[in-house]
Parts: C-alpha cells; structure tokens; sequence
C-alpha cells in the first residue's frame, strides 16, 4: 500500500531524477536531506519504486508513450510491472487514471520489440544487436539486469579473514554466506546499512561487488612488487590489491579526478595499508607515467566506460549514456590502455577492465590494442582462475561477467602479459 505522502515523494524524485542530468542516487538523498518530514518506511519505498521504476521506463515508454511523463509512468509501472491490485491504487487515482490501471494490468509484452522486452532503450539494444547478439541473448541479458544485485563485501584480509567476518555478521538481520568465485567475498541478503558497522569502521571490511573483487585478483599483485593501478579512482580496487600485496612494495593510484584520489583517503585510512601512493595526473600522457615506464610488475585499467554492467546498482546509467557517449569513451580507453600498458614490465602483467557489456569496451579495445602491440600477449582467463582454484564458468579467454549466469555486475576483463625482452 503506497500511502499519499510515499506518492508525492515519489513523484518529487522522478521530477528531479528524469532530466538524467544527475546520477539517481544523487538525487535520491538530495531529497531525503531535504524532505525531513519523510520517516525510514517512506524512504524505503519511494527510493524502491523510482529505482524500480527506471529499471523498467524502456518498458513504460513504449506503454504510455515517451513523453508520458513521471504520473503516467508511475501508473504503468504500478499496473503492469507490479501488478497493483485496483483496490489498492483506488485512493492514488482518480477514475480516468484507473480505466488505464485496468487496460495496462493486461499488457502483453510478448507483442513488443526487442529492445523493450529487454528494459533496454532502443540504442543499446541496437549496439548489442549490431554485435551479433540473438534478440533471445538481448532479452536474457536486459532481464538480468532488471533486478536489484546483491550487497557483496570484501574482507580485507590483513584484519580479518573471510570465515572470521562471515561469523562476525552472522546472526543479524540479514542471512550471510560466503561468495562462490571471491576468496575474499561475502553476501548479505538485504540492505542494511553497515557504514556505521565498528568492523566497517575498523576497516574489516569494504562494500565492493564480487565482480569488481575478481578483477584485482586477476593482476596476481603479490607482496613486495611494484603495482599501478591506473584509473584508481576511489580506490574500490586499490584497498584490494594492497591487501594482496600484504601491505608491502608499492602501489601506484593513478586518476585525472582530485575528488575520487580524496574519497580514497579515508578508505586509506581504515584499511591500515601503508604501501599505497595516490598520484593526481593530468591525463594517462602525464610525465609521471613516463617516468614509471617498464618497471610495473602488474597494471590495473580500470577504464571509464559506460557503466552499462552496473544497470542493477544504476538503472538511471541507460539514460544518462548514448551511441554518442561510449564512441567517445572507446577513443579515451584505447588511449588509456595504450599508456598504461608502457608501465608493465617485461614479464609483467596488465590487466583491461571495464563494467560494461559492450564489445566496443571490451574485446575491440583488447583486439585492436593486442594487434599493434606485438610485445603483448593475450593470456586465458580460464586458466588463472584455475590456477587460484576458483570454478567460474566462462565461453572464451576474458572474464566476462554476466548477471544472470554469475550474480555480479556485468564486468568484463582481459589479462595479457608483456612477452619477455
Ligand atoms: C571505472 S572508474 C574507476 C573505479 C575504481 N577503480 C574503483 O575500483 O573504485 C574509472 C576512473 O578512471 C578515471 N579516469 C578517467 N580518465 C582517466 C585518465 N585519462 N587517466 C587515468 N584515470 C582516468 C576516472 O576519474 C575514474 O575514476
């Protein structure tokens, strides 16, 4: 039962989320900061039914019409995703409003496009179909992404290990259990809030999807060696590969972005990693770099890309990127790759990495890079993973991550090795 106040905050939020020129989330706890009056049950289904809502607004454009508007998309999302029961939505609605909850209740999806079975707009489903894949693929890959994704931990490992911290939380709210692929990963069924947690707090443990977790496991990053990584920005993976390193030799975090090196800082803090250098650069041609050159054991690219693997963290991330946008982020990661890839070390590893599912980001980028840089070599996912004693099921030499087939975020990742001198 949504009550009147739940449904004017949600359609305050819609107001200021739908221009997308502001991540969602942004413009969630703008309002709450703002609507004090809005208690904790509120909160919580406002901030449910927008992120709902714009998981599904490809689907409720097509319904309503894409100018419809947040009322009219409200009422399809209500009526036909959720299946409201008229009761229910009698005291929201005046009886126009409910002639269309009655006709919407009995959409059938199967007579619609691809893209908007998917809960894809129109531009990414053309990108994946211009990739080759089937409208099946299509489908399977938006409807796994129409869900919200798990709340994943990482331990870190120099406080406390992963048994100790699923002990530690077991007994909560929540149920938790150890991820399947992560050596170092933890689940927990629900949301609850653990920034105030004292094993948060105490830097035991971060917030960081499985996915993003298998990525720094894949450099290898061992103690004692040199390490970058290379566009660190709030170092979600930097606090990992310290850990790795057990604290020891030194680890470079790279980023063009002031504030995401100042969000790491405290990040720093907690975790009690003594090893780590955050370097602001001016961009991936900066002198730094240069002087760097060849003396990596192993670089992380974490290149910006279009978030499109993330959809169930930041449904809004469909909107608010375009054909236009992720042409632009192919040159700067192509770019980026190429100079970070002059810090690896004969011998040393580098790793490619996005959180996008698309070709563009990911294998094109790898191809294109591997094919004017003989020096490199493509090494086999499969392989290492089987060397660490993980059983992830994958199709080819990348990690490619898929939400339905592994419950992560849609990472993707191609490990290469630069060929001895
Ligand atoms: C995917 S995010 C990194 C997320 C981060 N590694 C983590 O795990 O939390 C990409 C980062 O690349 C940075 N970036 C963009 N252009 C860059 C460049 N030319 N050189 C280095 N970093 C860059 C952005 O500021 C952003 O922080």
């Amino acid at each position: 039962m949504i009550t009147s106040t739940q449904y004017q905050g949600i359609l305050d939020a819609l107001e200021q989320i739908l221009p997308f020129t502001a991540p969602a989330d942004v413009c969630l706890s703008r309002l709450f900061r703002e609507e004090k009056k809005l208690g904790a049950r509120d909160r919580a289904v406002i901030a449910e039914t927008v992120f709902g809502l714009l998981r599904h607004l490809p689907r409720l454009e097509w319904l309503a019409g894409p100018y419809a508007g947040a009322r009219l998309w409200l009422i399809g999302y209500l009526a036909a995703i959720e299946k409201r029961n008229l009761k229910e939505l009698a005291a929201l609605f005046n009886e126009e409003q409910l002639e269309l909850v009655r006709k919407w209740k009995a959409t059938d999806w199967s007579t619609a496009p691809t893209h908007v079975r998917a809960g894809l707009p129109e531009w990414i489903g053309t990108a994946l179909a211009a990739e080759g894949r089937s409208d099946d693929a299509i489908i399977a890959l938006g409807t796994s992404m129409l869900g919200a994704a798990p709340l994943d931990l990482r331990a870190n490992s120099l406080k406390l290990k992963r048994e100790a911290l699923v002990e530690a939380l077991a007994g909560g709210e929540f149920p938790v259990t150890a991820t399947p692929y992560s050596p170092w990963g933890v689940r927990v069924a629900g949301k609850p809030a653990l920034n105030r947690h004292p094993l948060f707090l105490s830097g035991a443990f971060e917030v960081q999807d499985e996915g993003s977790q298998l990525l720094a496991l894949l450099t290898g990053a061992r103690r004692g060696q040199m390490v970058a990584d290379f566009c660190a920005g709030a170092g979600g993976k930097t606090l990992a590969l310290g850990a790795m390193m057990n604290s020891t030799g030194r680890l470079y975090a790279f980023d063009i972005s002031e504030k995401r090196l100042a969000n790491l800082k405290p990040r720093l803090a907690r975790s009690g990693l003594s090893n780590v250098q955050p370097q602001l650069i001016a961009s991936e041609h900066d002198q730094k770099i240069k002087r760097l050159a060849g003396k990596m054991d192993a670089v992380l690219v974490d290149a910006p890309c279009s978030g499109l693997g993330t959809l169930r963290r930041n449904p809004d991330l469909k909107y608010r990127q375009s054909a236009a946008s992720v042409a632009e982020l192919n040159a700067k990661q192509a770019s980026i790759l190429a100079s970070a890839a002059r810090l690896t070390k004969a011998g040393g590893r580098l790793v490619y990495a996005t959180c996008s599912v698309l070709a563009s980001e990911n294998q094109v980028i790898v191809d294109a890079f591997l094919a004017a840089h003989p020096e490199f070599e493509l090494l086999d996912v499969r392989e290492l993973l089987a060397g660490e004693k993980i059983e992830l099921p994958l199709d080819g030499p990348y990690l490619q991550l898929d939400p339905a087939r592994h419950n992560t975020d849609g990472f993707f990742a191609a490990v290469m090795k630069r060929r001895a001198a």
